[in-house]
């Protein structure tokens, strides 16, 4: 696969177009209005930069990634590419709409994969005439310094398209595991309960933001509080993550806590807006 197209300019689409530009691939990144594609161009020039910086790649090879990143208003430029990761918004409507459009422009044989944090892969791939060749890529964030990916069969996957995107993963440098398809997959099932009970935790007035932080990472090797990470992921993503877990199971468990909806209302969704639990 060598010719990918990202869909989403945003946190997760710009670490995964950096990641396949650092494998060699060529990669365009569509988004659906200029100034998120400008943002996003931004976003991985420093990225890029940073890293020259440090010494880890040349400014030659930096110029040599950004060349082969391009950008696009475009869907129907997804016609020629071998690849598409979906990285736009965790809204089902909105996914099945994508697919729905891809399924219709790309050559029958290229892989459809979504990024979704929860959302059923089977009812993604439903939206398409292709199921068998649709499946989740589910990178974490940052993408260039996580070294996992969730490689999710919907229902009708075939064994082709999950080796395919299984292989690809191990070519850009990523630990890929194998999952089946249930709301959050593996590592979100597990993680975002804990930082909706971090949330309850600060709710009921048992400790501090940054106490609550400090004691997960002192107290379970955490690399980061459960509160900052949830400003690092978004907290409007976070919710949905808990909305979807909680609805499927219908188990009340999972319940978001009030305090996430209140401040995905207020538009406090951590680091991409500048003010989650704490100011960026
Ligand atoms: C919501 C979902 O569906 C799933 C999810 O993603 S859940 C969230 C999963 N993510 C986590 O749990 C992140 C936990 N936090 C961490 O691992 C670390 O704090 C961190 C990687 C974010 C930062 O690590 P750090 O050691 O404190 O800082 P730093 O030394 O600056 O960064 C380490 C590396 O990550 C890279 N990095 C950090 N932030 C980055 C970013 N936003 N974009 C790209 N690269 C980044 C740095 O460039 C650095 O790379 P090198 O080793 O090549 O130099
Ligand atoms: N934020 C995180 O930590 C992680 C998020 N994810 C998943 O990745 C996806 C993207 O999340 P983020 O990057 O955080 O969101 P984001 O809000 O940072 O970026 C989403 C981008 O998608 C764009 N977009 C909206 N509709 C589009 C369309 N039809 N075509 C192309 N682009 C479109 C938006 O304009 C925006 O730039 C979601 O499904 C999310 O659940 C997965 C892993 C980690």
């Amino acid at each position: 696969m060598n010719k990918i197209m990202v869909l989403g300019a945003g946190t997760m689409g710009m670490g995964i177009a950096q990641v396949f530009a650092e494998a060699g691939k060529t990669v365009l990144v569509r988004d659906i209005a200029d100034a998120f594609i400008q943002r996003g161009e931004g976003v991985l020039k420093k990225n890029l930069e940073k890293k020259v910086a440090k010494g880890k790649i040349t400014e030659e090879q930096k110029n040599d990634m950004l060349s082969r990143v391009s950008f696009t208003l475009e869907l129907a430029d997804a016609k020629d590419c071998d690849l598409v990761v979906e990285a736009a918004i965790e809204v089902l409507d909105i996914k099945k709409g994508i697919f729905k459009e891809l399924d219709e422009i790309c050559k029958p044989e290229t892989i459809l994969a979504s990024n979704t944090s929860s959302i059923s892969i089977t009812a993604i791939a439903a939206a398409t005439k292709r199921p068998e060749k649709v499946l989740g890529m589910h990178f974490f964030n940052p993408a260039p310094a996580m070294k996992l990916v969730e490689v999710i069969r919907g229902a009708r996957t075939n064994d082709e398209t999950f080796q395919a995107v299984y292989g690809c993963a191990k070519e850009i440098g990523k630990n890929p595991v194998e999952v089946g398809e249930a709301p959050g997959f593996v590592v979100n099932r597990i993680l975002f309960p804990m930082i909706n009970e971090a949330i309850i935790v600060l709710e009921n007035g048992i400790a501090s933001k940054e106490d609550i932080d400090t004691a997960m990472m002192y107290g379970a090797n955490h690399k980061m509080g459960p509160l900052a990470l949830a400003d690092l992921v978004g907290l409007d993503i976070c919710l949905a993550i808990m909305e979807t877990i909680f609805t499927e199971t219908g188990d009340s468990k999972y319940r978001p806590a009030l305090t996430m909806k209140k401040m995905v209302r207020a538009g406090l969704l951590g680091q991409k807006t500048g003010e989650g639990f704490y100011k960026y």
